[in-house]
């Protein structure tokens, strides 16, 4: 479990803001780990190993490993159990149902001794409302990320309607913030949709925002954090292909490295302008 004061602080410590998601695709893996009995368990090992200094969370994507049943879960429990206790670990799983359904996926998720997996946060979407998303906060200590302005092209189907408080999206984050805290809520907000982050600001001014969209989607993190830092940053910055896949040799975790370097520098450079480091 990891606070959001301790989050801060390793924000500080590591001089980055960076979330790695493993997107973990048997077909794009380097060839040669299909020679392991669990090749998806045994690539995100790798990644793991060479990024976990550069990095403060990690983002799994359920769908990569419920994809393959039964195997593919026992590798995201392996992954789990492997991810560093001072990161945060959150799986993007991206839920929404009745309560008593919510229940079951809170469990799911987040109860080890139930299945094997204790994440500290999970994605969810907020369009069933209150109901739907208490079942999580029931859970002591570990967040929620709720979508808010996703980096997708058909957000613009749903999320830019207007109600009487403003866009869609606005009331999703108003409403939200009477669920719980900027201790236990963080919001989605996609990287593509960088200029947009100031009016974020306004309605959500301490929220940790969740950010995919750099790299393969080619969003800018310098106009993120111009953007959507905070004083206490923020902002996890979240990369999945552009990093996991940034070589598919024998030298893919070096490469993988490479890329979260670089980031992680630019990152620096961006904590220090905003003067959070
Ligand atoms: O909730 C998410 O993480 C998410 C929200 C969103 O608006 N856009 C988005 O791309 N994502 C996820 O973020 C990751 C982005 O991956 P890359 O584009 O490969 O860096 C994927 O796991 C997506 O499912």
């Amino acid at each position: 479990m990891i606070s959001r004061q301790q989050l801060i602080d390793q924000i500080k410590q590591k001089r980055s803001f960076l979330c790695v998601g493993l997107d973990t695709d048997i077909e794009k893996i380097p060839s040669f780990l299909k020679a392991y009995p669990d090749p998806i368990f045994e690539f995100n090992k790798r990644i793991i190993d060479a990024t976990q200094d550069l990095c403060v969370a990690y983002k799994p994507n359920s769908a990569f490993y419920e994809a393959y049943g039964v195997k593919g879960l026992q590798s995201l429990i392996a992954t789990w159990e492997y991810l560093p206790k001072d990161c945060l670990s959150i799986i993007d799983a991206k839920r929404g149902d009745i309560g008593n359904t919510s229940d079951k996926y809170a469990k799911a998720f987040f109860d080890e001794a139930s299945s094997g997996m204790g994440f500290d946060a999970i994605t969810v979407t907020p369009y069933m409302g209150n109901d739907s998303v208490t079942p999580y906060l029931a859970y002591d200590n570990k967040w929620i990320i709720i979508l808010a302005l996703t980096s997708s092209v058909g957000s613009k189907d749903f999320q830019y309607l207007t109600t009487e408080n403003g866009f869609l999206y606005e009331t999703v984050i108003q409403k939200a913030n009477t669920w719980a805290g900027a201790d236990r809520i963080m919001y989605v907000v996609g990287a593509t949709k960088s200029t947009e982050f100031t009016n974020i600001r306004k309605f959500a001014p301490d929220n940790f925002l969740l950010v995919p969209g750099v790299g393969a989607q080619g969003g800018s993190l310098e106009d993120v954090c111009k953007y959507g830092m905070n004083k206490d940053c923020g902002l996890l910055v979240n990369a999945s292909r552009s990093i996991i896949y940034a070589s598919n040799g024998e030298d893919f975790a070096d490469a993988a490295r490479a890329e979260a370097l670089k980031m992680q520098q630019q990152m620096e450079v961006e904590l220090e302008k905003a003067g959070v480091i």
